[in-house]
C-alpha cells in the first residue's frame, strides 16, 4: 500500500501548459511546475501529451523530435533527480531505433523515477487520424507510427500506474485490459481539441475511472500553441467513483490530488463489477500482457 512513513496519503501533482514549437521555452514552463509540484509535497509529477513541443507541421514534428538518450530526456533525468520525484512525461516525440529507415517516430509516455531512471515507456497504440468539421484536421499517423504493445502497470510511490495517451481514452478495451493488469491509477496524458473538448473528455474520463474503478489521471495541453493550433486544457483528477476529485483552472498551472488506495480496495469490495462480468457473451481480453 502505498502510503508514506508519516501515514499521510500519497500525493501527485497534474500540470497543465502550453507548449509551442520552442522546446527550450517548453522545458522551462516544465520545471518550473515540476519544482512547484515537489515543493507543494507531490511524490509524482504528471506532463501531458507533446510535453517537449508541438510543431507547426510534420516535418517541424519530425526536425524537432529526439531518441530518448538525447539531450531532452537528460534534462528530465537531471530535473527528477533534483526534485526527487517521479514524472510521468506524457507523450514525447521519440526517435525509436527504426528512425534511420522509417524517417517516423513515436507518441511515446515516459516514466521515471525520483532518481531520474526510465522504468516504463509505452508508445501511443491508437493514432487520431480525424477530420471533425470546426477543428484543424489532425494526421497523427503522417509523422507517427503505432506503438506495438501495451505496457503492463508499473508500481511507483502514489500506486499501480497504467500508461495510455490522448487518443487511447476512446478506446475502453484498453483501459479494462490495463485494470485486469493491476492497474489502480490510468493516465491519460493529452493534447485534445476544441470542439471534441467540450463534448467528450470529462465524460470519457469518467466512465473509464467508473467502469474500471481506477483513479484517472490527465493532464492537458490548454492554449493557443501557435497560429494553427489549440487545445481544450482541463486538467483533472477522477476517482475510482467517478467524482472529478482535482482540476486545473484555466491557462497553465497545476492542481494536487490525493491518492487512496483503501478507498479504492473498499470500492472494488462494495461493487465487484469485475467478478460480475460475462466473457462468456463478449470475451474476456484474454491475451495476457506481455
Ligand atoms: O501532435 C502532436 O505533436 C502530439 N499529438 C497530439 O496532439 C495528438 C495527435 S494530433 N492529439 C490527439 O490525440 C487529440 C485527440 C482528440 O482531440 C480527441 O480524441 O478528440
Amino acid at each position: 500500500m502505498a502510503v508514506s512513513s508519516s501515514g499521510e496519503l500519497p500525493l501527485v501533482a497534474v500540470c497543465q501548459l502550453t507548449s509551442t514549437p520552442d522546446k527550450q521555452q517548453n522545458f522551462k514552463a516544465c520545471s518550473e511546475l515540476v519544482r512547484e509540484a515537489a515543493r507543494l509535497g507531490a511524490c509524482l509529477a504528471f506532463l501531458p501529451e507533446a510535453f517537449d513541443f508541438i510543431a507547426r507541421d510534420p516535418d517541424e514534428t519530425l526536425r524537432l523530435s529526439e531518441p530518448l538518450g538525447g539531450n531532452l530526456l537528460g534534462e528530465y533525468t537531471q530535473l527528477a533527480r533534483e526534485c526527487g520525484l517521479w514524472l510521468s512525461l506524457g507523450g514525447f516525440h521519440e526517435r525509436g531505433q527504426d528512425w534511420a529507415q522509417t524517417q517516423k517516430i513515436y507518441n511515446c509516455h515516459v516514466l521515471l523515477d525520483n532518481k531520474g531512471s526510465i522504468v516504463a515507456t509505452y508508445r501511443k497504440t491508437h493514432l487520431c487520424d480525424v477530420e471533425i468539421p470546426g477543428q484543424e484536421p489532425m494526421c497523427e499517423s503522417s509523422s507517427t507510427l503505432p506503438g506495438p504493445s501495451l505496457e503492463p502497470p508499473i508500481n511507483t510511490p502514489a500506486g499501480k500506474i497504467g500508461l495510455a495517451v490522448c487518443y487511447d481514452m476512446r478506446f475502453p478495451e484498453l483501459s479494462l485490459k490495463l485494470a485486469q493488469a493491476g492497474a489502480e491509477i490510468l493516465t491519460y496524458p493529452s493534447a485534445f481539441g476544441f470542439v471534441t473538448g467540450p463534448a467528450h473528455w470529462e465524460v470519457l474520463l469518467r466512465a473509464r475511472a467508473i467502469e474500471t474503478q481506477c483513479y484517472v489521471v490527465a493532464a492537458a495541453q490548454c492554449g493557443r500553441h501557435h497560429d494553427k493550433r489549440a487545445s481544450y486544457g482541463h486538467s483533472m483528477v477522477v476517482d475510482p467513483w467517478g467524482t472529478v476529485v482535482a482540476r486545473c483552472s484555466e491557462g497553465p498551472g497545476l492542481c494536487l490530488a490525493q491518492i487512496d488506495l483503501r478507498y479504492l480496495q473498499q470500492l472494488r469490495q462494495h461493487l465487484p463489477v469485475s467478478q460480475h462480468r460475462r466473457p462468456d457473451l463478449y470475451g474476456n481480453l484474454s491475451h495476457p500482457l506481455s
